[in-house]
C-alpha cells in the first residue's frame, strides 16, 4: 500500500463506496442459502443496491452476465443448487463466496473447494469457518468442527486467513469482534459492530451481500470493497443498538440504520486501521 491509509482515509473511502451504490444501485446476483434470503436482500436494498436471488440453473448464462456481481452462500447447499453456484461464479462477474458451515459435511467441504478454484474476489466467513476451509486448503492448518456459528475469536484465524489469500488469490475476511480483511501481505481490522449481531441469524450472510454490493463499484480493490462494507454494516449495527431491546428489534433498526446512514455519521465513525 502506498499511500498512508489514515483513518479519515477509511472513512472517505467507506463513505464513497457507499455513495457509488446508492448511485448506481448495482444488481447484485445472490444464490444464498433460505434462512438469509431476507435479510440479506433488505440489507442490500437499504445500502442502495438491487439484490436478485435467482438460483435456477437454466436462468444463469442469461442472468448472470447481466447483473454488476454476484454472491454465493452455501449455507443450505443441496445438490441441485451447486452446479448453479458453480455456473454463477464463471460467469466473468467479480463474486464473493460465503462457506457457511462448511465443516459440516464432506459435501459442503468439496463444493466450497471447487468454488474456491472458480477465483472468488473476496471470501468471507466467521473464525471457525475459515479456520476450516484453511485447514484443507494450507499445509499445516488444523480446525474443529463447528455448525453456522463460531467457537473461535476472529483473531485466531488471522494467521490462516493470510495462508488462505496467499494460495487462493482471494481476500479473506473474517468477520468477528473485530473483522479481519487480509490479501495474504497487509491486513486491515474493522472495529464496528456489536455483540448482539451475532444473535440474529444470517448477519454474516447480509455482511457478504454487502460485501458483493460493493465490490461491484469498486472491482479493482476487493480489499477496501471488504473493509469498508464491514464497517458500514457494523456501523449500522452500533446505531441500531442504540433505538433496539433484543435482537429481532436490532433486525430492523440496523436495515433502518443503514439506510439513513449519512457522511458525518460514516467519516467520522468509521473505524478501520491497517494492522501490524
Ligand atoms: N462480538 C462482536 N462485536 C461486534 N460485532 C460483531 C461481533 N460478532 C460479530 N459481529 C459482526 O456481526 C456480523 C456477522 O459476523 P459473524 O457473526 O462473525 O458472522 P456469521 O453470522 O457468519 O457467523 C459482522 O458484521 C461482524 O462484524
Ligand atoms: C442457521 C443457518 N443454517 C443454515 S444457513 C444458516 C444461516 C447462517 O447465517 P450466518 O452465517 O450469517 O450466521
Ligand atoms: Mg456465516
Amino acid at each position: 500500500m502506498d499511500e498512508e491509509r489514515t483513518a479519515a482515509w477509511w472513512g472517505r473511502r467507506a463513505w464513497e463506496l457507499l455513495s457509488a451504490v446508492r448511485a448506481r444501485a448495482p444488481l447484485v446476483h445472490c444464490i444464498t442459502n433460505l434462512v438469509s434470503m431476507d435479510v440479506a436482500a433488505n440489507a442490500l436494498l437499504a445500502a442502495g443496491a438491487s439484490p436478485a436471488m435467482v438460483h435456477c440453473l437454466r436462468e444463469v448464462p442469461e442472468f448472470t452476465p447481466r447483473c454488476d456481481a454476484v454472491c454465493v452462500n452455501v449455507g443450505t447447499l443441496s445438490e441441485d443448487w451447486l452446479p448453479s453456484m458453480r455456473a454463477a461464479a464463471s460467469a466473468g462477474r467479480p463474486w464473493v463466496l460465503d462457506p457457511v458451515a462448511v465443516a459440516a459435511s464432506e459435501f459442503r467441504m468439496e463444493a466450497c473447494l471447487s468454488l474456491l478454484a472458480l477465483r472468488p474476489a473476496v471470501v468471507r466467513g466467521n473464525a471457525s469457518e475459515i479456520l476450516a476451509l484453511a485447514s484443507r486448503s494450507v499445509a499445516g492448518a488444523t480446525s474443529t468442527f463447528k455448525g453456522a456459528d463460531s467457537s473461535h475469536d476472529s483473531g485466531d484465524a488471522l494467521q490462516d486467513a493470510k495462508a488462505l489469500a496467499q494460495s487462493t488469490g482471494a481476500v479473506i475476511a473474517v468477520s468477528g469482534a473485530i473483522d479481519y480483511v487480509t490479501d495474504g501481505e497487509w491486513v486491515v481490522g474493522v472495529s464496528n459492530g456489536v455483540a448482539m449481531m451475532q444473535k440474529i441469524t444470517a448477519t454474516g450472510c447480509a455482511v457478504t451481500a454487502l460485501i458483493t454490493a460493493f465490490l461491484a463499484v469498486e472491482p479493482s480493490d476487493a480489499m477496501v470493497a471488504a473493509a469498508c462494507a464491514l464497517a458500514i454494516f457494523g456501523l449500522a449495527g452500533e446505531i441500531g443498538m442504540e433505538s433496539a431491546k433484543g435482537p429481532a428489534s436490532l433486525r430492523m433498526h440496523l436495515i433502518d440504520a443503514l439506510y439513513c446512514l449519512d457522511e458525518e455519521t460514516v467519516t467520522s465513525r468509521v473505524k478501520i486501521s491497517l494492522q501490524p
